[in-house]
């Protein structure tokens, strides 16, 4: 933030419950400063430690600092480069990125694809290499249901509400420029949301359906309520998915 702006801030800071926060930071602090008389902007910085294991399964602390601005993520600093994570593919992919930037003009980029496939990893990549902000549609629901995730959403208020708020949250999205975009996986079904996502550019990640199983499988499907729900190995659950919202 520039200087200037930080010193006509007057901020304030309050520790935020993580429970009630989605990103369950391990601490955030939240500023708001007034500008003139109308106008204010609340900033939302959320910082939290994730234990990751490098290929000789040795422990690593990642940092990372996000920055949220009228209930939009803005920004994502990471102390550790997903670039290290995914070698080669992440720099074919910041290569080709870097080769379509000019013919953007701005525009969004919204990243569709089943649930694992890959939207937030590449979204950061790619949003780092064009110089993007990188948004996560679920987060954006999440905050502004004020509930902490996509499954609980769905436990509370069941899956026509979270996807109304969905596409409530797309509308907003389609009138910005420069986010790169994780959709939601189920947010390729309603055709509503293919209006508000048409005024960017969209991008499916097709993953081979044993590659998405294997990644589901690893993480388990508690916090995915739709593979959750469905019966069946992830495999299975996965395929049926899959051919319900991606078939061409
Ligand atoms: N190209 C890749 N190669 C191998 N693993 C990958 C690749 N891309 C993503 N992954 C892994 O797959 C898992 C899911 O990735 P990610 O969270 O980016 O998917 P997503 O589409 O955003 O999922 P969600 O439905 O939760 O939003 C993560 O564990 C990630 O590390
Ligand atoms: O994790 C899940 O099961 C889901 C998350 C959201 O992306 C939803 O869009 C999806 O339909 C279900």
């Amino acid at each position: 933030m520039e200087a200037n702006l930080a010193q006509r801030m007057q901020i304030s800071t309050t520790w935020i419950d993580p429970y009630k926060f989605p990103r369950k930071p391990t601490s955030s602090l939240r500023f708001s400063g007034r500008f003139k008389e109308q106008k204010r902007l609340q900033v939302f910085v959320s910082a939290q430690f994730r234990p990751v294991r490098d290929e000789n399964r040795h422990r690593q602390a990642s940092f990372e600092v996000s920055c949220s601005c009228n209930n939009s993520q803005v920004s994502t600093l990471e102390s550790e480069s997903l670039q290290d994570l995914f070698g080669e593919e992440a720099l074919i992919l910041k290569n080709k990125s870097q080769e379509i930037e000019p013919y953007l003009n701005g525009r969004c980029i919204y990243l569709v694809g089943m649930m694992g496939s890959g939207k937030t990893t590449v979204g950061k990549i790619l949003s780092r290499s064009i110089r993007y902000s990188f948004c996560d549609c679920d987060k954006l629901v999440e905050e502004d249901v004020g509930v902490p995730s996509v499954a609980e959403i769905f436990e509370i208020y069941g899956e026509d509400f979270f996807r109304d708020k969905e596409t409530e949250a797309l509308e907003k999205l389609s009138i910005e420029h420069r986010f790169v975009v994780s959709t939601g996986g189920g947010a390729v079904i309603r055709d509503e949301n293919w209006i508000y996502m048409g005024k960017g550019i969209s991008v499916w990640l097709d993953v081979p359906l044993e590659e998405l199983a294997q990644r589901i499988a690893a993480v388990g499907t508690k916090s995915r309520p739709l593979l959750d729900n469905e019966p069946g190995d992830a495999y299975t659950t996965v395929g049926y998915l899959s051919s319900k919202y991606f078939s061409c």
